[in-house]
């Protein structure tokens, strides 16, 4: 589904993300996750095609993907940290825009649209202004265009950050039932615990390089301890180390 070889992103000549490179298959919970400023946000906006790589090769679908690969696009959805929507639209008209975009039939449209409204209460809401809601009403209605149109790769940039616990709960249970479908959820969090008990793989990035990747298993075998908890790999191989004088 999707395959990343020696990426790279600079700014200004100073390294950002540093020679990335993994394979995401059909049926993967992929879990991206490193500490603020690794590199995260800039990845996920390069594999969605919204900012060019630097260098190195992405490739969705056996296709190379490009800013301006619109068709390899309608076949994904990015919901980023802070979602962008038009906020002088309802969020009835916001949801009617995205199933004319990918041309949903209407009933498709109807019958995801009432499960998807059931899944984050949002049922009785829709005929407010987009930006009357409030931040987690618009993570909501974010998530629900994204998943309206069953995209093959599912992108969402910390997803959990202002769901309240029951949204949270049943965007867990069905991020699960979605990567069982064969389609894949490419996700980045600081919420350890999430990526623990939801993710197939899980890849560790630390100031733009990979730390490490693999299953829970796996990571666990690297550090010799099958009953760590994800939090502790994760801060023994992001923590600064007081010899650590790269940020001095
Ligand atoms: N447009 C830009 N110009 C210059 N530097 C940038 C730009 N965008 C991001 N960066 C830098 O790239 C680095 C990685 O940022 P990025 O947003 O990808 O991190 P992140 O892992 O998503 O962080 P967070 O967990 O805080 O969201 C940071 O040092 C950031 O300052």
């Amino acid at each position: 589904m999707l395959k990343v070889e020696g990426l790279n992103k600079s700014y200004g000549g100073s390294p950002v993300v540093e020679d990335l490179s993994f394979t995401v298959r059909g049926g993967e919970l992929f879990a991206f996750i490193g500490p603020n400023g690794s590199g995260k946000s800039t990845t996920i906006r390069m594999l969605t095609g919204l900012l060019r790589a630097s260098s190195g090769s992405i490739e969705l679908f056996e296709e190379v993907m490009a800013p301006d690969k619109t068709h390899l696009k309608k076949r994904i959805s990015f919901v980023p940290d802070t979602p962008d929507l038009m906020g002088k639209l309802t969020g009835r008209e916001y949801l009617n825009f995205i199933a004319s975009a990918y041309r949903i039939d209407t009933t498709t449209f109807k019958e995801r649209k009432r499960e998807l409204l059931a899944l984050f209460d949002l049922e009785g809401q829709l005929d407010r202004l987009i930006e009357e809601y409030s931040h987690g009403m618009k993570q909501k209605v974010a998530l629900i265009g994204a998943l309206i149109h069953e995209p093959d790769i599912l992108f969402l940039d910390e997803p959990t950050v202002g769901l309240d616990p029951k949204s949270n709960r049943n965007l867990k249970d069905y991020l699960r039932a979605y990567v069982k479908s064969g389609r894949t959820v490419f996700l980045t969090t600081h919420n350890l615990s999430l990526a623990e008990e939801i993710a197939t793989d899980i890849f560790i990035i630390y100031k733009g390089k990979k730390m490490a990747h693999g299953t829970l298993k796996a990571l666990r075998e690297t550090i010799g301890d099958q009953s760590a908890r994800l939090e502790d790999i994760f801060l023994g191989l992001t923590e600064v180390k007081p010899h650590d004088s790269s940020d001095t």
